[in-house]
């Protein structure tokens, strides 16, 4: 079928009662689509909507069906018309396009590309006590509040879940343009809500309920913590007992803690257990080493920048340790080894927790616990005027102190057992078993590295062990604590200074080196490995950066 005209894209046809025509034009001339709808006469009750084929072409049906006679009007539309579609494979399509713009739940205005109002769905009357079709020409703006149809045929582009404000009433609204061969040629405003209110209720319900729940996984986290969090602190001594009990103690008070002890003794441990059974706990703890925060960055780091603050800052600025520890606690470990400008920098936020970022004027607020620690001796620091008094009484209302290993030697088997269980629960060896005259050995040593040398030490022997039992034996001697143990060897060029500091520093800088070789960087490593504390360690690298 070819469409060039009308004739051949739209048609009527009237039958009687008998199926005889009354009236015919256009498509509704021809005898196939004649017969079609003859079919379908039996089918029509009242009015119905529906596709019929004509040669491979798509055609719209709208029939009635009145006591003597049938109408029939047709019009050819395209292949890919969903509508059509519809038509065609709904046969109670009329009932449903009559059901949308008549919904008593469906407020609709049809504008055209004047704005003027084409249709007004019956319930859209109601409300704004118009008679039916009283609206019907009007301009849309002299006829609903806040509207803003007439803008979008303007500009053609939808606006979605807008709320609007009418006869006193909030709706959320959405209003779209109807497009006809890419022409805006009118445009539908529906309500979509009707209580947008209801809506805000259901949010901050959803809300209160996520908040619900984010605190009880913070209660059950903390449960779990609060188990572990004294259980990893192994050791029956009186010392180990004291500690414990003092721990528990503090730990709900939200005062500052200074946490003292040699390094390796476990301050890092107790400051987790501090935290975990403080009312903190729901988020995790903040750390910060001291040692390790280069002068350059250190402010930044600990107070964050705003954007721009300086070149190669990210464009959002960031958050510092100090913002990212609000209602949490933050770890200030090495705290003895803090740069002298910074300490007067972290009284400030020590005494009201206010501060500003790097390059910014802005006061912000945290509300951060403070734990510190140190294996230094502050007293001294403080005489020689490398740590600030008015600092120390800042962060040490409460002091722990934790002895050193030698002091408590009666807990190195519950330490040992301890660690061999952890190691074979973590599948990195299969050793369950320590000989009894280990521990005696083990007693007898000095352990000037602490806890943390214990560990390695025994983690050593489990490698020489014959996988099940360690013994005596399976100790190197020569790499035991307090022993001294000889240089790894390094070929060490005899230094050209002739003076001795300098002699004992190239060795010192060579054996660093070598050992931050053998383990890929790591810090800690290399500080357990030589027997020197982390802060030792950070301090030397610093001054060998500085030399290069
Ligand atoms: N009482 C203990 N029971 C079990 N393990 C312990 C104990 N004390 C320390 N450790 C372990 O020893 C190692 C060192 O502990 P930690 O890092 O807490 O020491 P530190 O005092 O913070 O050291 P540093 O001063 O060098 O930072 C860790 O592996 C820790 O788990």
């Amino acid at each position: 079928m070819t469409q060039t005209s009308d004739a051949t894209r739209s048609g009527v046809l009237v039958l009687d009662e008998s199926g005889n025509v009354k009236f015919q034009s256009g498509l509704g001339e021809r005898a196939d689509v004649r017969g079609t709808l003859l079919g379908l006469r039996s089918q029509l009750k009242e009015r119905r909507l529906f596709g019929i084929d004509v040669d491979g072409t798509h055609c719209f049906v709208l029939g009635w069906r009145g006591p003597d006679a049938a109408l029939f009007l047709i019009h050819a539309g395209k292949r890919e018309d969903t509508l059509l579609d519809f038509v065609g494979s709904v046969d109670f399509a009329y009932a449903i396009l009559n059901h949308l713009v008549s919904s008593p739940y469906e407020g609709m205005t049809v504008v055209d590309d004047k704005a003027k109002i084409r249709f007004i769905s019956p319930v859209h009357e109601g409300f704004f006590h118009l008679g039916t079709g009283e609206a019907v020409g009007k301009p849309v703006t002299e006829v609903i509040e806040n509207t803003r149809l007439h803008e979008i045929v303007q500009s053609g582009k939808a606006e979605i879940g807008k709320i609007q404000q009418m006869r006193g009433v909030t709706r959320v609204v959405s209003r779209v343009p109807i497009l006809e061969n890419r022409k805006v040629v009118g445009a539908i405003g529906q309500v979509m809500f009707k209580a947008p209110e209801q809506l805000q209720q259901l949010s901050l319900e959803v809300n209160r309920l996520r908040d619900e729940v984010a605190q009880y996984k913070r209660e059950i986290s903390g449960l779990l913590n609060r188990s572990t969090g004294l259980d990893q602190i192994i050791g029956t001594s009186d010392a180990i007992r004291q500690l414990k009990a003092d721990l528990a103690k503090v730990a709900p008070l939200d005062v500052p803690v200074l946490v003292i002890g040699e390094s390796g003794t476990g301050k890092e441990l107790v400051a987790n257990a501090l935290h975990s059974l403080s009312a903190r706990h729901g988020r995790p703890m903040v750390m910060v080493n001291s040692a390790a925060l280069p002068a350059s960055l250190a402010e930044s780091e600990l107070f964050g920048y705003e954007p721009g603050a300086f070149t190669g800052a990210e464009r959002k600025g960031r958050k510092g340790k100090f913002e990212s520890a609000h209602k949490s606690t933050l770890f200030l470990d090495e705290v003895g080894d803090m740069p002298l400008d910074l300490q007067v920098k972290l009284l400030r936020i020590l005494q009201d927790g206010v501060f500003e970022r790097v390059g910014g004027e802005q006061q912000r607020f945290s509300d951060f616990r403070l734990v510190s620690a140190t294996n230094r001796d502050l007293g001294q620091m403080i005489q020689s005027e490398k740590f600030r008094l008015d600092l120390y009484y800042r962060i040490s209302p409460v002091t722990l102190k934790i002895p050193p290993l030698r002091e408590r030697l009666e807990d190195i088997p519950a330490i040992v057992q301890g660690f061999l269980a952890s190691l074979s629960s973590r599948n990195r060896s299969s050793v369950r078993f320590v000989d009894d005259k280990v521990y005696g050995y083990l007693q007898s040593l000095k352990w000037p590295g602490n806890v943390r040398q214990l560990l390695h030490e025994v983690e050593r022997a489990a490698i020489f062990s014959d996988g099940t039992t360690i013994r005596v034996e399976d100790f190197r001697p020569s790499a035991l604590p307090g022993m001294s143990p000889p240089p790894p060897p390094v070929t060490i060029a005899p230094p050209a200074a002739t003076e001795m500091r300098a002699a004992v520093e190239s060795v010192e800088e060579s054996l660093i080196r070598e050992a931050l070789q053998r383990h890929g960087g790591n810090k800690k490593r290399v500080a357990e490995e030589l027997g020197i504390s982390r802060s030792y360690l950070y301090k030397r690298l610093r001054s060998i950066e500085e030399a290069v």
